[in-house]
């Protein structure tokens, strides 16, 4: 039996009257590209939210690399290798993107304090920094403000400083959202260059996506997990397309 990397057991959430999520259950193993999809309000983002720590659930657990990390802060989780993507608007938009990599990789080390003042110092950073640049086809832009690359390369850096962490779960959210159609190909080149051995979950609407990116789909409906199987099996499930793919 392979391990969990992530394990959601009976996770549930309320606010106010409102179920958002319903005793939901799955696990995530090394290699998984799992998709979360569903209708708007079906409870996506509340669930990676207690996922990430953003939000506590009212019952259920949630288990990182076999360790309940249920009533764990968001930062913890990270140390413990959960990462997930960033809104680049809310750091520093200003910065050369490399110096943006650099910055994910000096917290990652611990160092951001003693560090940032003589970053260029660390050849080691830095080496990392073009690396990872590099995989994601930015290496030509390092020197650019992140403000100045186009959307989808905003979202490519956001990828690039998730993996910084070198996270073993990461949860990307709406990657594709704003991106403009041409640049679609490019977000799926980086997604299939990930890490094979990390394992992803991704919240995402554009369905061409899903279908080619994900091993494995769970559908969530009203807050509870309606399906949960193979992209074929979700394809052909009638249920799943009354609710949800039939629009
Ligand atoms: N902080 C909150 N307080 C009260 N209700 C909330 C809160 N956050 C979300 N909700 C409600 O919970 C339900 C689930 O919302 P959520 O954003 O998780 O859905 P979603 O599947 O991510 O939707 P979308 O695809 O539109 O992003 C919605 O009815 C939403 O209005």
């Amino acid at each position: 039996m392979t391990t969990a990397l992530l394990e959601l057991r009976g996770v549930d959430k309320r606010f106010g009257g409102l179920h958002v999520t319903r005793s939901v259950s799955f696990a995530l193993a090394a290699g998984d590209r799992m998709a979360l999809i569903g209708p708007n309000g079906a409870g996506k983002t509340t669930l990676v939210n207690q996922i990430s720590g953003v939000l506590q659930p009212d019952a259920g657990a949630i288990h990182l690399l076999g360790e309940d990390v249920t009533r764990l802060p968001q930062a913890k989780r990270v140390r413990r290798g959960l990462a997930r993507t960033f809104q680049i608007t809310t750091l520093a938009p200003h910065f050369p993107v490399q110096r943006q990599v650099e910055l994910a990789l000096l917290e990652r080390e611990g160092l951001t304090g003693r560090a940032w003042r003589c970053v260029d110092a660390y050849a080691g950073v830095r080496a990392e920094a073009l690396e990872l640049l590099s995989r994601f086809g930015l290496r030509e832009h390092a020197a650019t403000p992140t403000q100045d690359l186009a959307y989808g390369e905003q979202r490519l850096v956001e990828m690039a400083l998730a993996l910084a962490l070198r996270p073993r779960v990461l949860l990307l959210d709406e990657p594709m959202a704003g991106v403009p159609k041409g640049d679609g190909g490019r977000l799926l080149t980086a997604l299939e260059s990930l890490p094979r051995d990390l394992a992803v979950l991704i919240i995402e609407h554009d369905m061409d996506l899903v279908f080619r990116f994900a091993t494995r789909i769970v559908v969530l409906a009203e807050g509870a997990v309606l399906a949960d199987g193979d992209p074929e099996t979700i394809r052909r499930d009638p249920q799943v397309r009354a609710a949800y793919l039939g629009h």
